[in-house]
């Protein structure tokens, strides 16, 4: 019964959709035709750097008057005053998520917290992001830092649960790990998903749609394996049939 209302675009997954689009587009009416086939009830969408350099607030307010949910990623990382009105200000475009670097600091990550307290009923998801799913152990050391990725992610992730906000961004990879060391309800955001045989560019801490809900994500962000199919609508509902449990 599920399955079959989610094969035709309707389902009780309008309700949570898990699949977060990222639109990583470089030209407005490629994004514009593409958001066209897709629909709010089926997946989230994520803005992140590229677009919004190019097209700006005025793309994302667009996208939330389309009633979509939008998390606004532009992994805020600056002195706390900075990042804390850089938040105030993607509240005020009516997004439902935005993200910091929790490797910001604690005093960052407060100061944002509490930015976003007048927004009340209105207030968006605030997460930060731990480890990029780009890097692996060699490229954290390249930094300076000596842990694996897995004991990185769960620092920054309490320290990130410690300072109040609400989740984080991880590969799937450690989100069994965080779920049984932080709460259930500290949400993780999981971009590097590739479904079986696709592409994992410059990803390194990858896993499939089902294992990374299996693993405990919350969300799941996928860009190239949906922006750049030949059918976007018809992969985009075969990873949410992926998904059901
Ligand atoms: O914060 C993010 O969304 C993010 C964090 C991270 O660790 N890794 C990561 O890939 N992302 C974003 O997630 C998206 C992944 O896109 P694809 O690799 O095309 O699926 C990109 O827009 C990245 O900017």
């Amino acid at each position: 019964m599920e399955s079959s209302l989610i094969n035709s675009g309707v389902s009780n997954i309008k309700i949570d959709p898990k699949i977060v689009v990222a639109l990583d587009f470089d030209q407005l009416n490629q994004a514009e035709a593409f958001v066209e086939k897709l629909d709010p009830q089926l997946c989230r969408l994520k803005v992140g750097k590229e677009m919004f350099t190019h097209f700006g607030p005025s793309f994302v307010k667009g996208l939330v008057d389309k009633n979509y949910d939008v998390f606004l990623d532009l992994k805020f990382h600056d002195i706390p005053n900075t990042v804390a009105k850089a938040c105030q200000a993607a509240a005020d475009l009516g997004v439902w998520m935005l993200n910091v670097h929790a490797s910001g600091g604690p005093k960052m990550m407060e100061y944002a917290r509490e930015s976003l307290e007048k927004y009340a009923a209105n207030k968006p998801l605030l997460i930060a992001v731990t480890v990029l799913t780009s890097m692996d152990q060699q490229q954290l050391k390249a930094i300076g830092i000596d842990s694996t990725p897995e004991q990185q992610v769960l620092k920054l992730a309490k320290l990130t649960s410690n300072c109040g906000l609400d989740g984080v961004v991880c590969s799937a990879q450690e989100s069994s790990l965080l779920k049984s060391s932080i709460s259930e309800s500290f949400k993780l955001v999981t971009p590097g998903i590739r479904p079986e045989g696709s592409a994992k560019g410059d990803q390194i801490r990858v896993m499939t749609p089902k294992q990374a809900i299996l693993a405990g994500s919350d969300y799941l962000v996928i860009g190239r394996p949906i922006t750049q199919s030949a059918d976007p609508l018809n992969t985009l509902i075969e990873i949410n049939n992926s998904i059901i449990l």
